[in-house]
């Protein structure tokens, strides 16, 4: 029903649903928790939410601090984005790094984002339509991010549309990382 096909930087998961077709067209589960338990997600939902983006709209990178950190899920349903996530966990082997791939309503890709990295996305089409779950409600006080241009991702494209409240945040390098990397 659902199976892992990688692990992009330790912690991430790229899972891949099943999907069932007919003469109607298709159904997908998203999320089972005791299927996910049996491959080591852990996730207990709390909150769910969607965004839809247009062709150059670019959103991030985002988290919550703790003690309201989430762990998050998220898939596209209808256009496509490039997803990123760049680790924020002291102490990570790959503390820095970046990892992005292509969601879209065509792969039914679904990622597991794991408390301690930063999240966002840039829209590739005109409808984006992202899914989020996460295990921990909205905190507004603790909601926040880096900046989308200071991790060194080379980010394809020359234009894009970002609100200002992403412009304004800390650089990566300017950030005070309360995230530990636990085994
Ligand atoms: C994230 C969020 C926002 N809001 C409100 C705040 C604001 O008025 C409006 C839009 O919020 P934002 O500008 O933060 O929306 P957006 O930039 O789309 O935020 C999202 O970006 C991506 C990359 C993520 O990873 C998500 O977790 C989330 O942070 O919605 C909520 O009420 N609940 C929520 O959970």
């Amino acid at each position: 029903m659902f199976e892992i096909i990688e692990e992009p930087l330790p912690g991430l998961k790229i899972v891949k649903p099943r999907q069932f077709c007919d003469d109607r067209g298709e159904f997908i589960k998203t999320f089972h928790s005791g299927l996910w338990k049996k491959l080591g997600l852990s996730f207990a939902l709390e909150e769910e939410f969607f965004s839809v983006s247009k062709l150059n709209v670019l959103r991030g990178m985002h988290f919550q601090l703790p003690p309201h950190a989430h762990n998050k899920v998220v898939y596209c349903v209808s256009g496509s984005v490039l997803d990123v996530v760049v680790d924020l966990r002291t102490g990570s082997p790959t503390f820095g790094k970046s990892a992005s791939i292509e969601l879209s309503g065509d792969n039914r890709l679904i990622f597991f984002i794991p408390i301690g990295f930063a999240h966002g996305f840039l829209s590739l089409s005109d409808d984006s339509c992202m899914i989020y779950k996460t295990d921990m409600v909205y905190a507004p006080e603790h909601d926040t991010g880096i900046r989308w241009d200071s991790f060194g991702f080379n980010w394809p494209g020359d234009s894009f549309e970002i609100s200002d409240r992403d412009q304004g945040f800390a650089k990566m390098n300017e950030f005070d990382s309360p995230f530990l990397f636990t085994r």
